[in-house]
């Protein structure tokens, strides 16, 4: 039986299969695409000519110890791929992202993708988002209106919600890349995901959260048994 890490290695060699020479690629964050990003290194090692821009200054790091050329959206913003992680998916190709705290600007680099893989281990397909709390980020500033806004919002929905603002592992505030603070919001199952990403997008003081929708165009589902491709 497989491990939960050698079957994320089995989702991130598949979509590695994708890659062509040329291409300009979106480089996710997190666990999952941690393993593309160093068995990339090891294709660009041996010749292969892509460009990548990265999702996180950690996944920047990687990628430039394994020896990946990096690029910004201001100098190239339209990409072919990205590929990343989810903490949830659906048979529809909604995500839930953000696990990691990556969420902002892996949302800003799927956009500008023509083509989004998902990578994942079979523990993330569920049948309805929401068991994942749905990590929101925030502005600092205002903070505690924003956070008043997204519980009133969550309840005028019909999913009230249990909202916790997310520490670092030593306890202090968690801080995004971008110097915001994440809210992981736990509304339970999800039954409108449209509906709730456009309700948390309109409140002033959410810079983004991690509900994907439209924009994964399929996703490689590392399983015991071999991997399981979905497509939009
Ligand atoms: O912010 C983090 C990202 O959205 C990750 O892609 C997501 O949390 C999945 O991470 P992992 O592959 O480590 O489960």
């Amino acid at each position: 039986m497989p491990t939960a890490d050698e079957l994320k290695q089995m989702a991130a060699l598949a979509a590695l299969e994708k890659i062509e020479g040329g291409m300009k690629l979106g480089l996710g964050s997190g666990s999952t695409a941690n393993h593309f990003v160093k068995s990339l290194g090891a294709r660009v090692r041996d010749g292969l000519d892509i460009i990548g821009v990265p999702t996180s200054e950690r996944t920047a790091q990687l990628a430039k110890a394994e020896g990946i050329r990096l690029t910004t959206l201001d100098e190239v913003p339209a990409l072919d791929l990205t590929v990343d992680g989810a903490d949830e998916l659906d048979e529809k190709l909604r995500l839930i992202k953000g696990g990691g705290g990556a969420l902002l600007r892996e949302k800003i680099v799927a956009a500008a993708s023509r083509r989004m893989i998902v990578i994942a281990d079979d523990s993330k397909l569920v049948p309805h988002l929401g068991a994942f709390p749905l990590p929101i980020e925030v502005n600092l500033f205002g903070l505690g209106a924003t956070r008043a806004a997204i519980e009133a919002a969550a309840y005028r929905f019909g999913q009230p919600a249990t909202l916790t603002r997310r520490l670092a592992a030593d306890g202090s505030p968690f801080v995004t890349d971008g110097g915001h603070a994440i809210i992981d919001a736990s509304f339970g199952l999800i039954r409108d995901p449209e509906g709730l990403s456009l309700a948390l997008s309109a409140i002033p003081g959410v810079v983004e959260h991690g509900l994907f929708i439209g924009l994964a165009t399929s996703a490689a589902i590392a399983t015991p048994d071999g991997v399981r491709w979905l497509h939009a």
